[in-house]
C-alpha cells in the first residue's frame, strides 16, 4: 500500500512539474514561482502522508471497527446499542473537525510556501540586503512570515486537543455506561460475568478503531485541503496554444529571412499599455540586423516576440514566409534560433554542461570551437579547472563579461540559422567588447543576426538597422546613410547618447 501510494506521488509531482515548466511564459510573469515549487513539496508531503500512511490506518481501523462491532451484537444487542449511541455526536464532531483541518491545512501550505518564498527571494538578493543594511530588516519580515505558520498551527492543535479530548471523554462516559448497564443485566440473571467482561474487550478495541478512524478522516481531510492546489495546478493551462508544444510544422531548411507584419502588442499582464501599434519590419537571410531606440521603446520585446514567448494581439510574425503561429514552438526554439539574453543567468553547475545547454551531445572540440567565435576560450583555459570550473548559483562566480561570453558561445553551439542577440555585449569592457566585435564576422556567418542594441557604438558592423519609436518602426538603413540623415531619429538617438 504504501509502496504504491509512493508511487502515485512521485508520478503527481513530476507531471505536475511537467506542467509548469510547459506554462505559458506569462504564468511566470504573474505567478512567485518560487512559492508555487515550494508549496508543491509541501502539499505533496501531506498528500503523500494521506494516500500512503492514512489509507492503510484507515482500512485497518475499518476493518477492526466492523468485525468488533459484529461480536459485540453477538454477545448483546442492548449493550451494543449504549455503546453505539456515542458514533452519532462523534460523527458530528468528526465532520466539524475534519474541515476545519482541511482550512487550517490549506492556509498552513500557502504560508509555508510564501515564507519560503520571501526567503529565497531575500537571499537571492543578498548582496543588494547587505549593501543596503538590510538584514534586519529582512530578518523581521521572515520571522512575520514564519510566525503566521506558528499561528495556524497552534490552532489546528488547539481543533486536534478540543476533538480528541473530547472524543476521549465521551469514550469513558459510555464506558461506564456499559459497565452500570452491563452490571444491571449480570444482576438481573440476563448475561453472564464472562460475556461482560468479552463485550468490554471488544468495545474498547471499537472504541479504539473509530478514534483511529476519526483521526484517518481528519488527516484526509488535511491532504484533500493541500491537494487542491496540486489538481489546480495540474490542471492549469496556459493560453498561448503551442507555445512550448511539440505540435506544428518543424522547418527543416531554413534560410533566416524574418518579418514581422503590423504587429500589435501588449503583455499580457499591463494590457492596456500597447508595446506596438502596428510594427512592420523585414530582415533578408544573412543579414546582421540592429533594433534600436530609446529605452522601453520595447526592442527586447521584438526577440520575446519572435521566440514565441508571447503572441502578437494583432499581426503576425514569418520564418521564411512562416507564420510562426504554425511552426512547433520547441523545434523553432531548439534548431532555428539561439538567444543571447540582456542578462545571461547561467545554471550552477560547470562551464562546460553551461555551454553544452541545449546541444547535450556536443563534442569537447564544437564546445571549444563555439568558445573560440565567443572571444571565450581564453579566460576559460586560465581558470585552473578550465571548461570544468563551477560557475556558481545563476553564475555569481563569472563577471558579467565572462557570462555573456559563455552565453554567447552557448548560443553559437547550436550553430542556429538565426541567433538573436539582446544588448549580448552590454556587460562587457570596452577590450572585451572589442574581442566579440572583432569575432562577430565569424559569429554572423551565414545566419541572419538581430542585435537589440542600446549602446550605439557597438552596431557600426550592421548591414541593417531598425529604429523602433512609439510601438512602431521610423526608420530603417545602413549606420552610414542614418547617421548622415541630419533629422533622422537615428541621429537624434546617436547625439542623445553622445551628450549623456
Ligand atoms: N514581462 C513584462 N510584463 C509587462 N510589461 C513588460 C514586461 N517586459 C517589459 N515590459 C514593458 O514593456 C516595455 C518595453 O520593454 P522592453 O524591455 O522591450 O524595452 P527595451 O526597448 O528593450 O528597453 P531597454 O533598452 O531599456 O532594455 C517597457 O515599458 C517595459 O516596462
Amino acid at each position: 500500500m504504501r509502496m504504491a501510494g509512493e508511487r502515485i506521488i512521485e508520478r503527481l509531482r513530476n507531471q505536475i512539474f511537467e506542467n509548469i515548466v510547459k506554462q505559458d511564459i506569462e504564468f511566470f510573469d504573474r505567478n512567485r514561482t518560487g512559492e508555487i515549487i515550494s508549496r508543491l513539496a509541501a502539499d505533496t508531503v501531506v498528500v503523500g502522508k494521506s494516500v500512503t500512511q492514512n489509507i492503510s490506518d484507515g482500512l485497518r481501523n475499518g476493518i477492526m471497527a466492523v468485525v468488533g462491532t459484529g461480536m459485540m451484537l453477538y454477545v448483546n444487542t442492548s449493550l451494543t446499542l449504549t455503546m453505539m449511541s456515542i458514533i452519532p455526536p462523534i460523527a458530528v464532531a468528526a465532520i466539524y473537525y475534519g474541515r476545519i483541518l482541511r482550512d487550517i491545512s490549506a492556509k498552513t501550505q500557502t504560508a509555508t510556501s510564501h515564507t519560503t518564498q520571501v526567503a529565497q527571494e531575500k537571499l537571492d538578493l543578498i548582496r543588494t540586503v547587505r549593501a543596503f543594511a538590510q538584514e534586519n530588516r529582512e530578518s523581521h519580515s521572515y520571522a512575520t512570515e514564519t510566525h503566521k505558520v506558528y499561528q495556524l498551527s497552534m490552532k489546528e492543535s488547539y481543533a486536534g486537543a478540543t476533538f480528541f479530548s473530547g472524543a476521549g471523554f465521551a469514550g469513558n462516559f459510555v464506558a461506564m455506561a456499559i459497565l452500570y448497564y452491563g452490571g444491571s443485566l449480570v444482576a438481573a440473571g440476563s448475561i453472564t460475568p464472562g460475556d461482560l467482561t468479552s463485550f468490554f474487550l471488544y468495545s474498547t478495541y471499537v472504541g479504539f478503531s473509530f478514534m483511529g478512524l476519526s483521526g484517518f478522516y481528519g488527516e484526509l481531510m488535511k491532504g484533500i485541503g493541500a491537494s487542491s492546489r496540486l489538481f489546480a495546478l495540474m490542471e492549469s493551462k496556459g493560453e498561448v496554444e503551442g507555445q512550448s508544444s511539440q505540435t506544428g510544422i518543424k522547418l527543416e531548411k531554413v534560410t533566416g529571412r524574418i518579418e514581422f507584419k503590423d504587429v500589435e502588442f501588449a503583455y499580457p499582464t499591463r494590457s492596456d499599455a500597447k508595446i506596438f501599434k502596428g510594427l512592420s519590419f523585414t530582415i533578408e537571410p544573412g543579414t546582421n540586423v540592429a533594433i534600436v531606440g530609446k529605452s522601453g521603446s520595447g526592442k527586447s520585446t521584438v526577440a520575446q516576440l519572435l521566440l514565441r514567448f508571447y503572441d502578437p494581439s494583432k499581426g503576425s510574425i514569418f520564418i521564411d514566409g512562416i507564420d510562426i503561429r504554425s511552426l512547433d514552438g520547441n523545434h523553432m526554439r531548439n534548431n532555428i534560433m539561439s538567444f543571447v539574453p540582456q542578462e545571461p543567468s547561467l545554471f550552477a553547475t560547470t562551464i562546460r554542461e553551461n555551454i553544452a545547454y541545449g546541444r547535450s551531445n556536443a563534442t569537447d572540440q564544437e564546445i571549444e570551437s563555439a568558445c573560440e567565435r565567443a572571444n571565450a576560450l581564453g579566460f576559460i583555459k586560465k581558470f585552473p579547472q578550465g571548461f570544468d570550473t563551477y560557475t556558481g548559483e545563476k553564475g555569481v562566480a563569472m563577471s558579467g563579461g565572462q557570462k555573456q561570453r559563455i552565453a554567447i558561445a552557448r548560443a553559437l553551439l547550436k550553430d542556429p540559422k538565426i541567433l538573436i542577440m539582446d544588448e549580448a555585449t552590454s556587460a562587457l569592457d570596452a577590450s572585451s567588447e572589442n574581442l566579440v566585435q572583432d569575432s562577430m564576422s565569424q559569429i554572423v556567418m551565414g545566419r541572419t543576426v538581430i542585435t537589440i542594441a542600446h549602446r550605439l557604438s557597438t552596431i557600426q558592423q550592421a548591414d541593417f538597422i531598425v529604429v523602433v519609436e512609439d510601438g512602431r518602426v521610423v526608420e530603417t538603413g545602413g549606420y552610414d546613410e542614418l547617421v548622415e540623415r541630419e533629422d533622422g531619429k537615428f541621429r537624434h538617438l546617436i547625439d542623445a547618447q553622445l551628450s549623456s
